[in-house]
């Protein structure tokens, strides 16, 4: 059988920079990433996401779900669903939790990347376009990573195929 888990990861924007955090333990501990983490059953994405935006650096927010990246491991039958959210419209103060500390603007053009999770160059970037985006790794094989990449112009055409 093949296992998908599902997470959300949200990027707020201001300007031209964006707002990352550095992941003090846990999956991607020692990098810099947007806030989120695993969708809870009975959750909705959205509502993974706003509850993880929370709990990690105090802010609420307007989100729009814009992406999905998935990573697939054949070996293991596993896949990890990353839900990509962003927002520029945003209430609160920022406050650093204890899985994300410290927390930081960046200049979208000096993102952090090469301490952030690896091949997070080649997507993060569409964030600042229209477009939506359904991403798909191959990690199997650690050598031969390979991407698909397909862009909607159209909500409903995205989020039908990426909640599949
Ligand atoms: N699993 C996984 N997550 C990734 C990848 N790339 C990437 O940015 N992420 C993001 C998605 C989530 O926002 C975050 C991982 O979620 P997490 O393990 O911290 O989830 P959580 O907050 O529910 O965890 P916890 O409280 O139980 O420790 O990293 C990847 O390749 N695999």
């Amino acid at each position: 059988m093949f296992v998908k888990k599902l997470y959300s990861l949200i990027f707020i924007k201001k300007g031209n920079t964006v707002l990352l955090g550095y992941k003090t333990r846990g999956l991607g501990v020692g990098l810099w990433n947007g806030f989120g983490g695993k969708v809870e059953p009975g959750e909705t994405l959205l509502e993974g996401a706003s509850r993880e935006l929370k709990e990690e650096c105090n802010l609420d927010a307007k989100l729009n779900h814009i992406g999905c990246v998935t990573y697939i491991n054949n070996n293991k039958n596993h896949a990890d669903v990353v839900h990509i959210f962003k927002s520029s419209s945003f209430f609160g103060e920022i406050v650093e939790s204890e899985e994300m500390a410290p927390i930081r603007w960046f200049r979208v053009d000096n993102m952090p990347y090469e301490k952030m999770w690896p091949d997070t160059s080649k997507w993060l970037p569409l964030i600042h376009n229209e477009d939506y985006f359904d991403v798909t790794f191959n990690v199997t094989n650690e050598d031969n990573r390979c991407m698909r990449l397909t862009l909607y112009n159209n909500y409903d055409e995205f989020v039908k195929t990426v909640t599949l």
